[in-house]
C-alpha cells in the first residue's frame, strides 16, 4: 500500500486485521489466497457485519485510482479484497477460512474481486475481442439476432428499461442455448429457446468463457456454504442444470447529459436476480455498487428495487483492476440467507470512452423453488418473515425480463399466447425440495 492511498482506507479495518493475522496462520492473507497488488489496502474481514466507516467521498479527479470514474459522479472509491480461489474446494481449513473471509467481505462491501487464472485471462480476452467485433457490426445485422421464444440475443441501446427509464447500454444476452427439438422449447416453456448467435466464432468464445465461469461459480457457492456454516449442498443443490446466463455489454461514450437518472445513463440502479454475478470489465470504468446498509431495505422479488438511491452521492465506485473478476450477489442469495447476505445494488455510468463489460449470472435451475436456509445457520437471524411457499426462480427471472423488455417480441408472444400461466405448472417447479438442515 502506498502512502498516497493510505488516507482513503476505511479506518476500521486495520485493528481487525491485526487480530486476524495473530490468531492463526490459516488466516493469513496468503493462506486465504488473497492477492495484494502493491497499492492494495483491503484485508480479510472475519467478523459479523462490521461497523466500517465508508471511505471519504471523492468527486472525479485526475488522481490515481479514481481517475477512471465517469465524470459528473461523486462517490467513494473502492479498495476491494482480491481472493485467489483454490482449484478445487475440498473442505480444508483454508477453504473454510476463505469462505468466512468472502462472506465477511460481501457483508462489508457488497462486492469482492477474484484473481483470474491464466485460462480466465485468455478466455476473457477472446470473449472481449468477439464482443467488440459483434458490436462493430451494422445495426441491421445485430438487430437480426433475436429470438421470439428466448430472451437471448441483441438488445439495442435504449431498448432496456430500468425503473421506467431507458438504458443506453447495448447488450448481447446469452441464455441456455436450446434447439427446436428440446422438449422445453417444443412445449413452449417461457424464456426457453435458442441463442441467436451472429457467428460461430462468437458462440465458441462465449461458450468456453461461460463454462469456465460456471466452474468458478460452483466453487464460490461451495465456499459460501462453508462461510455461512450451512450443510454442503445447501446452495449448490439449486444449481443443477442452472439457468446461468450472460450479458455481454457495450456502453457508448457519454453524451453530455451525464446520465444520472436522465436520458443518457448507462444502466440505472438495480439488483440482479439470482445467486452470483461474476463480471469482467475493461479499463474504462463505470460500475458503482452500494455497500450493505441496514437502513436500506429492499426485496426485489416482492417489489422492484430498480431506481434505489439512483441519485445519491454515497455510491462506491469500482475502479477497473486488471486480471480480476468482480463478484456481487443477487436476489436469491438474499432470500436464501434471510438478508444475511444482501443483493448488491449497482448501476453503471457512461464514461468519456466506450466501455465493454461481461456479466455472467450464476443461477438456480429455472425450475428451482428456493426456500430460506434454516434459521440459526452460521448464527444467522432472519429479519424477514419466512415465505413458506418459497420463490420460483423461473417466475422471478421471467418477471424481471418482462419488466425490462416490455416491447420485445419475446414478451409480446409470451403474453399473446398466454404462456405466463405455465410458470405455475408442477412440471416447471420440479426442484422444490426443502434445503438440508444444518
Ligand atoms: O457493466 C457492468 O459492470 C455491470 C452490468 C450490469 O449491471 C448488468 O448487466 O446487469
Ligand atoms: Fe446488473
Amino acid at each position: 500500500m502506498t502512502s498516497l492511498l493510505r488516507p482513503i482506507l476505511p479506518a476500521g479495518r486495520r485493528p481487525m486485521v491485526a487480530r486476524c493475522l495473530m490468531s492463526t496462520v490459516a488466516h493469513s492473507p496468503a493462506a486465504l489466497g488473497l492477492v495484494m497488488p502493491p497499492w492494495f489496502g483491503a484485508t480479510p474481514a472475519h467478523s459479523s457485519r462490521p461497523a466500517v466507516p465508508a471511505p471519504p467521498l471523492r468527486p472525479k479527479t485526475d488522481g490515481a485510482l479514481d481517475s477512471s470514474m465517469p465524470p459528473g459522479f461523486t462517490a467513494h472509491v473502492a479498495h476491494l479484497d482480491t481472493f485467489k480461489l483454490p482449484e478445487r474446494v475440498t473442505g480444508t481449513a483454508g477453504d473454510r477460512a476463505m469462505g468466512k473471509a468472502l462472506v465477511g467481505a460481501w457483508r462489508r462491501d457488497g462486492i469482492v474481486q477474484i484473481a483470474m487464472n491464466d485460462d480466465h485471462r485468455r478466455l476473457w480476452e477472446n470473449a472481449r475481442a468477439a464482443s467488440q467485433r459483434f458490436f462493430k457490426r451494422p445495426h441491421h445485422e445485430k438487430a437480426k439476432c433475436v429470438d421470439a421464444q428466448s430472451y437471448a440475443g441483441y438488445i439495442a441501446s435504449g431498448e432496456e428499461i430500468t425503473d421506467g427509464i431507458a438504458d443506453y447500454s447495448e447488450i448481447f444476452t446469452i441464455t441456455k442455448d436450446l434447439g427446436p427439438t428440446d422438449y422445453r422449447v417444443r412445449a413452449k416453456w417461457p424464456c426457453h429457446g435458442p441463442c441467436p448467435w451472429p457467428d460461430s466464432g462468437m458462440k465458441e468464445a462465449m461458450t468456453l468463457y461461460n463454462e469456465a465461469l460456471g466452474r468458478e461459480g460452483e466453487r464460490l457457492l461451495q465456499l459460501i456454504e462453508m462461510g455461512l456454516d450451512v450443510a454442503p449442498g445447501s446452495l449448490t443443490r439449486y444449481t443443477r442444470d442452472g439457468w446461468h446466463h450472460t450479458r455481454v455489454l457495450r456502453f457508448p461514450p457519454r453524451n453530455g447529459t451525464n446520465g444520472k437518472g436522465k436520458a443518457g445513463r448507462g444502466i440505472g440502479s438495480h439488483t440482479d436476480y439470482g445467486l452470483l454475478v461474476i463480471a469482467a470489465q475493461d479499463e474504462v470504468g463505470g460500475l458503482f455498487v452500494r455497500r450493505p446498509n441496514k437502513e436500506e431495505k429492499f426485496a426485489n422479488w416482492k417489489a422492484s428495487a430498480a431506481g434505489l438511491k439512483e441519485d445519491a452521492n454515497d455510491w462506491l465506485y469500482v475502479p477497473p483492476v486488471e486480471g480480476v473478476h468482480t463478484v456481487i450477489l443477487g436476489d436469491m442469495m438474499q432470500y436464501l440467507t434471510n438478508n444475511y447476505l444482501t443483493a448488491t445494488p449497482h448501476k453503471v455510468g457512461l464514461n468519456t470512452r466506450e466501455r465493454f463489460s461481461y456479466a455472467y449470472f450464476h443461477e438456480p435451475s429455472f425450475q428451482a423453488v428456493i426456500k430460506p436456509l434454516e434459521e440459526g445457520c452460521g448464527g444467522m437471524r432472519p429479519d424477514v418473515e419466512k415465505e413458506d411457499e418459497g420463490i420460483h426462480y423461473g417466475k422471478h427471472f421471467t418477471n424481471m425480463f418482462v419488466r425490462n423488455y416490455p416491447d420485445r417480441i419475446t414478451t409480446e408472444q409470451l403474453m399473446a399466447e398466454d404462456r405466463y400461466g405455465m410458470l405455475d405448472d408442477e412440471e416447471l417447479r420440479t426442484m422444490g425440495t426443502p434445503p438440508a438442515a444444518c
